[in-house]
């Protein structure tokens, strides 16, 4: 009878610890849902901010108007450069030569890396307006254009060394057969 007692009271205080965890478990499973839908509210709210729209004329503009200014277009964001004219690894002439253009080609044509893309974030100061974006083919598929049409020329297939090779069989045995 006596186990019977304390068997039972080891349940119940089981069961109350028990209760005592789920509780806590509960708590924090919520703390963490409010906290990640904080977060999502905030990134959309960040998503949504709608940077500074301009057109290719007032980038154009904002140069003549503002000798000092290095801002150019590099697809369709406009970056404010002048506080990195020094510190550009490829020198201050180059960025300031496209000031008021579309720098776009000039940008691509180097190359830059990662970290340069990275970088560039730093000196967003806006878009051009929908109306006047424009998308330009990336590099890598002009270059498979280029790739196809080198595979369909003669000299690539594999027709032209084969050919060759009987040309200078026939050759051959005609000089020294
Ligand atoms: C916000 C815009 C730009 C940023 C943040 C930037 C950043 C950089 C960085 C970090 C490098 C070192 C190499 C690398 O990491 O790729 C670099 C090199 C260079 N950049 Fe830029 N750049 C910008 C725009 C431009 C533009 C518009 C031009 C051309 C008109 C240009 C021309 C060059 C050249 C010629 C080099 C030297 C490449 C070499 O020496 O191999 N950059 N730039």
């Amino acid at each position: 009878m006596i186990l019977i007692v304390m068997i039972s009271g080891y349940h119940e205080k089981e069961g109350a610890a028990g209760s005592e965890a789920e509780r806590t478990a509960r708590l924090w499973a919520r703390s963490v849902a409010v906290s990640s839908s904080l977060r999502s509210e905030q990134a959309a709210r960040a998503a949504n901010m709608t940077s500074k729209q301009f057109t290719r004329e007032e980038i154009s503009k904002w140069k003549s108007e503002n000798k000092t200014d290095t801002v150019f277009i590099i697809d369709n964001v406009v970056y404010d450069v002048t506080k990195f004219l020094d510190e550009h690894p490829g020198g201050h002439e180059v960025l300031q030569n496209v000031a008021g253009k579309d720098a776009s080609e000039d940008f691509d044509d180097v190359g830059h890396s990662l970290d340069a893309k990275d970088l560039m974030q730093k000196y967003k100061v806006g878009e051009i307006v929908e109306s006047e974006r424009v998308y330009a083919q990336k590099r890598q598929i002009s270059w498979e254009d280029n790739k196809q049409e080198n595979d369909s020329s003669f000299t690539s297939s594999w027709k032209f060394p084969v050919l060759l090779g009987i040309v200078v069989t026939l050759l051959y045995s005609y000089l020294f057969g």
